[in-house]
């Protein structure tokens, strides 16, 4: 919060002044953390794919994500907030990340969320493959206890091993609940369709600690009912939300490493992010942006835009 005495947060670069495609592809064109004396928020970017199993290429994510979020204005209008000018928000640039060491990474990713958070700052991450909410996960339980996980993906990412490795892309929530990081009553997957390995994996999801609103329920259930039971399993808890781009439908989200047909539209994952107004959201990530399966930024602008949805719900909750 600024209090009397205190200058006013740093803003994005000025439109009227440097037209958007002019300069440096900060998220949003934010200010740099290293050019700020401190930020209460930092969107930070963590280019890693070594935990794929299909299409690679999600390591240019980041990148890919700030440099089609040139376009984003200050004033959020159904969130009615300005979410850079709450509190500092700044761009703490990529994580220096090992692609050759799985392991290595995600320790790495852990120490670096850790590091940039301190004790009160807030992080939205972009991805990077799905692998890193594990570590992001391990430093917000150390920060709040159980965390309260809303977690958008077409897939359960709730599988235990591939090819016998227990850390990729899609078991870093298996991981995350055997850890205790989740709070088991209060975690729900969104976005859920597409084949499975067995009927087994709904079940086992289940004992994991996670609801889940599938894809199909959304062509029969009012937007608000799925608002309803999303907040109603979140509860009061402190609530991380972690976007898999996938959830998105492939029309919607083309450029990404394991796409499924039958999702969301953009217009509806930002209505339900929009629903969630007032919960206690400590962070965020989002993931699984592969530009190279992209096509005129449709995937890119779909992530920047979650993202500063993310940003505004963040900022709107500290008001
Ligand atoms: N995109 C993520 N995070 N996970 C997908 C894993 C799907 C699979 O390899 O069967
Ligand atoms: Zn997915
Ligand atoms: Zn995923």
């Amino acid at each position: 919060m600024t209090g009397s005495g205190t200058p006013p947060p740093v803003g994005p670069v000025d439109a009227t002044r440097i037209p958007r495609y002019a300069g440096d592809a900060t998220f949003a064109r934010l200010p740099r953390f290293d050019d700020v004396p401190d930020a209460e928020v930092l969107v930070w970017g963590v280019p890693f794919d070594t935990g794929v199993s299909y299409r690679p290429g999600a390591r240019f994510g980041p990148g890919h994500v700030r440099q089609s979020s040139r376009l984003l204005r200050p004033y959020h209008p159904a969130l009615d907030v300005e979410p850079f000018a709450v509190s500092q928000v700044a761009d703490a640039g990529d994580a220096g990340i090992n692609p050759f060491d799985l392991s290595a990474a995600i320790t790495a990713v852990e120490d670096a969320a850790r590091d940039l958070s301190g004790t009160r700052r807030r992080l939205i991450t972009i991805g990077g493959d799905h692998t890193i909410a594990l570590p992001l996960l391990r430093v917000q339980h150390e920060r709040h206890g159980p965390i309260a996980v809303l977690h958008f993906d077409a897939h359960l990412d709730t599988w235990d091993t591939y090819f016998g490795a227990p850390y990729t892309h899609g078991t870093p929530f298996r991981r995350a609940s055997e850890e205790g990081l989740i709070d088991l009553s209060h975690s729900t997957h969104v976005g859920i369709r597409g084949p499975l390995y067995s009927r087994l994996d709904l079940d086992e999801s289940e004992k994991l600690g996670f609801t889940a609103v599938h894809a199909r329920d959304l062509v029969r259930q009012p937007i608000d009912t799925v608002i309803d039971r999303v907040r109603g399993r979140l509860g009061d808890r402190p609530v991380y939300v972690s976007v898999d781009i996938d959830v998105l439908d492939p029309a919607h989200a083309p450029g990404t490493g394991t796409p499924e047909a039958g999702g969301l539209s953009s217009r509806e994952l930002l209505e339900i992010l929009r629903g969630l107004d007032g919960l206690n959201l400590v962070g965020a990530d989002v993931v699984e942006v592969a530009p190279a399966y992209d096509h005129a930024e449709i995937t890119g602008i779909a992530a920047a835009h979650i993202t500063y949805d993310l940003l505004a719900l963040l900022q709107g909750s500290h008001r």
